[in-house]
């Protein structure tokens, strides 16, 4: 079974929106990350357009299309409509994404950090989770690992659920990360067996990435920006310095 490598653009955004104008490009970068060999995008547009914003996931929405690869925008499917951001289904109304991931983050969160709380949230994802569907998206929740409740998930629809990689990454930073993946595999089992497949993501880098696919069964999808931008900053810098080295070293040669 392989493991699809979708690229999440939001700090592409975050570095756009800190100057104002349009660099770096979201569209540019997507098209980088699939010349490269990833399988999709990912965007998590936030209701205060800190980074992605509702043009940029019409943009890649239709560079997904025309690359024929899978466009993924991550929400809060509770979040109400604000000037700047109409709302979670009324944007994948409009971009069609091939996968929504539904995420229970308020707004002042600085990331996300916690799946749905299936017995809390269950009876009011249901119905959200068909209106997405009715869009033609694959829906997919974001959950914690060891969540008794995974399950529960399949009763509200969903096809598939996001492990929260966020603990294994600090377990593996820390150097023990053996309790964390053995409750990503057993979380992942569970789900698989109420016919879920797994997704998973958040802080998953090049450094931990392939431990946890080697202990945590059948996982489809990962998505993958935070380290992943971090990393290709400083796989291109020395590159970058030294194309600028050669311009100034040529204008003092004229
Ligand atoms: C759901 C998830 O883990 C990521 O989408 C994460 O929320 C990235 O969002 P930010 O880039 O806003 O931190
Ligand atoms: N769903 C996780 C995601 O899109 C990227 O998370 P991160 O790598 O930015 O932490």
């Amino acid at each position: 079974m392989s493991t699809a490598l979708s690229v999440n653009l939001n700090k592409i955004a975050v570095l756009r929106n800190s100057r104002g104008g349009g660099e770096p490009d979201v569209v540019r970068a997507g098209i980088a990350c699939l010349d490269a060999g990833a399988h999709g995008l990912t965007v998590h547009p936030r209701p205060d357009a800190r980074h992605i914003r509702e043009d940029d996931v019409h943009a890649l929405a239709a560079l997904c299309r025309a690359r024929a690869v899978e466009f993924n925008i991550e929400g809060n499917p509770f979040a109400p409509p604000r000037p700047g951001y109409p709302g979670l289904l009324a944007l994948c109304d409009a971009a069609r994404p091939a996968q929504v991931t539904l995420v229970p983050d308020g707004d002042g969160q600085l990331t996300s950090d916690h799946g749905f709380d299936f017995v809390r949230d269950g009876a009011a994802l249901l119905p959200l989770v068909a209106a997405f569907k009715a869009l033609g998206c694959r829906v997919s929740v974001f959950v914690d690992v060891g969540d008794p409740e995974v399950a529960r998930a399949a009763a509200c629809g969903a096809d598939r659920v996001e492990l929260y990689t966020g603990p294994y990454a600090e377990a593996f930073a820390a150097g023990d990360p053996e309790s964390a993946l053995a409750a990503a595999g057993e979380t992942a089992r569970r789900a698989q067996a109420a016919g879920l497949a797994v997704n998973a993501g958040h802080d998953l880098n090049q450094a931990n990435l392939a431990g946890f696919l080697r202990r945590v069964p059948d996982v489809r999808e990962v998505s993958i920006g935070h380290a992943l931008i971090g990393e290709a900053l400083y796989a291109g810098l020395e590159a970058t310095v030294r194309g600028y080295r050669r311009i100034v070293d040529a204008a003092a040669r004229d």
